[in-house]
């Protein structure tokens, strides 16, 4: 007899008549019908290999044994990537990130970044000769990669970095070495245990001149028996210069310097899924658990309800669910970008190259600070049980800051897009963002309420607050502080312009999609309710920045949080519906809260047993310390 599917009462009356097809909003967001089909078929692929389980929860390991056994996971994953049904570079895709990858590879990918970063440098900068030399062995997993940029003294500051290549014309050999303490080479990934090369960012030495950073590839192990190569420490080995701009004995310039840092550009691009990945599991996990959870008492005498049901819990937990919306179409926008300004960069046309840098830099640091904010909203929103590092928010949590420092510390990324932002408005020149800080709303600065209306706010929040960093310079400027004391005294706002930019890039990307986009009718009206809601959540959130740069009264607030407190009211019977779209499988939320059936109570009970102290009722330390203390009579 087949077994009852238990399924949480509440959670079954929050799925029974769904107004819009939960599928059709699960192909919005895998890109088309054909690939959710195949990200099901992938899936189902590796969750129903048992050797890919883990016997034990990850928690109760020591350091060594989770490394080896996420390396054992990590190995295995590659031997099936071979037969996956999806191919190799989506399979790859999909489990190098926050989705299925970290289903199975709970505390991190030993081998992410000889994907996300080595291949992609050489893809992005080796030469011809190198890319076939080298290409094939990375594919083949004949060498194990990392990037190895940041020091112990430098990660931000790339024109500080200490290490040195030297060329010596006399051996036509580079000899790189740590020159000190603070050279050491700190933080790449993999670099500890599992890679045997790497990419490695030192400045480049050349006839007695620096040339600046360059990417050189450097073996670090032996390939047979994974011992450090000698000298390792001090790095003198025989590395190879990764770029195609050194012709032995003379160097040339490349057209751009700052292609060198181009693998931190498809970085940023990518982190900024990886992280709404993230944020789509933290807030299907908290909505499920809100509605499965039920406490205090909203009518006196009553039942005590479902704690979605409080307008508070709306307010948790309505933006972060509009934001993973916002974030995907943003991130595929700049995926776009990213592709066509690199399909250009290789035909030498590098005009979308600062377009690329200022949009990857805002995208990378407001997705990945809102995302961390947010999940740190939905872990509170569960209360205790939310604490629990069995919830899977702890290491959701972890993830999505570690994207706030990783790939460019985030306010120096806001200070790069504002860098970019000045520039392009002084100059009136510059791509993408030229059509915002250009094409600024002329007219009466009177404020319509409408979705329209509100989109012309961003846009002349953006341009405005572009100005009044300008004119803070300038003010500095006629002070006679010099540049670098001006932009550092203007930094505040800066930061502001800059993140004022970042949100309506966002805002446009989700408006605009909804216009482009063919919905049905129910999807679209659910997905406008979730837009409308998430661009008044962060107008009321930053409505100084309006204030100051439109006519914004008070009177309009106080109308546009009428109208959010509307929408929370609206969005609420859907809220189970829309995070089922998102198809994401209990392996991958990896969380007794967010699980698809409700059944929260019963597998948190069975996620404490599993707790090495609860294999027994008295603990061996009892007899050692406390029972000791007990009798001491202090
Ligand atoms: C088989 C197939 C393989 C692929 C298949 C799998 C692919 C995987 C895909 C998806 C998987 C899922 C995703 C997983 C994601 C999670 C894993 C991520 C792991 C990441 C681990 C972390 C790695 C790191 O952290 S690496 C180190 C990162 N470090 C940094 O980012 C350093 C930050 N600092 C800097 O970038 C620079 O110092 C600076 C920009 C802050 C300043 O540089 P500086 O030289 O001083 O320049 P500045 O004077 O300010 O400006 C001069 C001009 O240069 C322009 N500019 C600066 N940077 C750039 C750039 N990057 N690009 C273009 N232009 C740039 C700047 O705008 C100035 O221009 P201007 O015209 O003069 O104004
Ligand atoms: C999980 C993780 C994985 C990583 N993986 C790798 C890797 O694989 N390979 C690799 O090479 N690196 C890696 N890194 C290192 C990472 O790239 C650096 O930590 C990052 O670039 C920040 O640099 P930093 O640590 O020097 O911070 P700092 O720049 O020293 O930041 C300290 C403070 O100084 C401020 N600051 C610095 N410069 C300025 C400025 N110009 N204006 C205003 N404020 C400023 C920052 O905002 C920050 O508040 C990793 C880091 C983490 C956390």
């Amino acid at each position: 007899m087949s077994k009852e599917i238990y399924e949480n009462p509440d959670l079954k009356k929050e799925r029974q008549n769904c107004p819009f097809n939960k599928e059709e909003i699960t192909h919005l967001l895998d890109g088309g019908k054909e690939k959710t089909i195949e990200r099901k078929q992938l899936e189902n692929y590796i969750l129903s290999d048992e050797q890919l389980k883990d016997a034990v929860p990850m928690e109760y390991l020591s350091h060594a044994d989770k490394y080896a056994e996420e390396l054992r996971k990590a190995c295995l994953l590659m031997h099936k990537l071979a037969d996956s049904p999806a191919g190799q570079v989506p399979t790859l895709r999909a489990l190098m990130g926050a989705g299925l990858g970290s289903a199975v590879l709970k505390e991190g990918n030993p081998l992410a970044l000889h994907y996300v970063m080595f291949i992609p440098a050489l893809m992005g900068q080796g030469t011809i000769d190198q890319q076939a030399k080298w290409l094939e062995k990375a594919y083949n997993l004949n060498m194990i990669g990392t990037y190895a940029q940041t020091e112990l003294g430098h990660g931000t500051f790339l024109r500080g970095l200490e290490t040195r290549a030297t060329y010596d014309p006399k051996t036509q050999e580079f000899i790189l070495e740590s020159p000190s303490l603070t050279a050491y080479k700190w933080w790449p990934g993999s670099l500890g245990k599992t890679a045997n090369y790497a990419v490695v960012m030192a400045q480049l030495y050349t006839k007695g001149k620096c040339e600046g950073t360059h990417p050189f590839m450097v073996q670090l192990r032996d390939e047979e028996t994974h011992e450090p190569l000698p000298g390792i420490v001090n790095m003198w080995l025989n590395p190879v210069c990764i770029s195609s701009y050194i012709h032995y004995g003379t160097y040339v310039k490349p057209t751009n310097s700052k292609l060198s840092y181009a693998t931190m550009v498809f970085v940023r691009v990518v982190v900024c899924q990886d992280v709404t990945t993230n944020l789509r599991k933290a807030v299907t996990i908290a909505t499920r658990y809100s509605c499965v959870r039920r406490q205090s008492e909203l009518k006196p005498g009553d039942r005590e309800p479902q704690v979605m049901d409080y307008q508070a819990q709306q307010n948790k937990l309505l933006p972060p669910l509009a934001a993973t919306f916002a974030f995907q179409l943003a991130a595929d926008h700049l995926w776009n970008l990213y592709h066509t300004a690199n399909n250009n960069i290789e035909q030498g046309d590098l005009e979308l190259l600062p377009d690329l840098h200022g949009l990857s830099c805002a995208l990378k640091a407001l997705c990945s600070s809102e995302a961390a904010n947010f999940v740190e909203v939905c872990r509170q929103s569960c209360g205790g049980h939310g604490y629990m590092s069995c919830s899977n928010f702890p290491r959701i949590y972890g993830q999505v800051t570690a994207a706030e420092t990783y790939e460019g510390e985030n306010t120096v990324l806001w200070l790069q897009v504002a860098r970019y932002l000045v520039k392009t408005r002084k100059e009136q020149s510059g791509g993408l963002s030229v059509k915002y800080l250009i094409g600024e709303e002329k007219g009466p600065k009177t404020v319509d309420t409408t979705l329209e209306g509100i989109v012309k706010l961003y846009r002349r929040a953006a341009v405005g607050l572009v100005d009044v960093a300008i004119a803070e310079l300038d003010k500095s400027g006629r002070k006679g502080e010099a540049p670098h004391d001006a932009w550092n005294h203007a930094a505040v706002y800066l930061i502001k312009a800059a993140q004022a930019h970042a949100r309506l890039f966002v805002v446009e990307s989700f408006v605009d999609s909804l216009k482009e986009g063919k919905l049905s009718a129910p999807v679209r009206t659910v997905l406008s309710q979730l837009c409308e809601l998430f661009i008044i959540y962060w107008l009321l959130e930053r409505s100084g920045d309006f204030f100051l740069c439109s006519n914004l009264t008070k009177q309009d607030l106080l109308l546009l949080n009428s109208k959010y407190v509307e929408l929370l009211a609206a969005i609420r019977p859907q809220a189970v519906n829309l995070v089922d779209s998102f198809d994401l499988r209990d392996e991958v939320l990896n969380s007794p809260l967010g699980c698809w059936d409700g059944n929260v109570y019963q597998r948190l009970f069975d996620e404490a047993a599993k707790s090495p102290l609860n294999q027994s009722n008295v603990h061996e330390s009892f007899h050692k310390y406390l029972k000791p203390l007990l009798k001491s009579n202090l």
